[in-house]
């Protein structure tokens, strides 16, 4: 049992919807933690638990890096759009950052998701 972060970026939730239900049951089998948004999405789609923290611009990109920090979180799967400027950017280089840092499993496309999953 792992402890998992959830993280998409509005154009790339849909591809995290999808990618959590046809994962479900191996998710299932974990601990879930996701920022508001796309928590409740992954809730949504899979009726999944999905411990939410704050939305990623309101601090929650920083909550999870901070659980990062304290030895909290086993695995970040955060899929990046990396085609828009957001105004929250340092919050997503901080938590890219800290999870580079920490050497935490960390996935930012589906292709690398599976092999995190499959790894965990
Ligand atoms: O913006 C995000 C990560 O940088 C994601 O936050 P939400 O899941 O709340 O949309």
């Amino acid at each position: 049992m792992a402890r998992i972060g959830l993280v998409a970026h509005d154009d790339k939730k849909q591809q995290m919807a999808e990618w959590a239900s046809v994962n479900r049951a191996a998710l299932a089998r974990h601990v879930l933690y996701g920022t508001g948004t796309t928590g409740g999405r992954v809730r949504q789609e899979t009726g999944l638990e999905v411990t939410l923290l704050k939305s990623g611009p309101l601090g929650g990109d920083q909550q999870l890096g901070a659980m990062i920090a304290e030895g909290l979180l086993d695995a970040l799967i955060f899929f990046i759009d990396p085609l828009t400027a957001l105004p929250h950017d340092v919050d997503v280089k901080a938590l890219t950052r800290l999870a580079t840092l920490y050497n935490t499993l960390f996935a930012c496309n589906p292709a690398t998701a599976d092999a995190v999953l499959k790894a965990l």
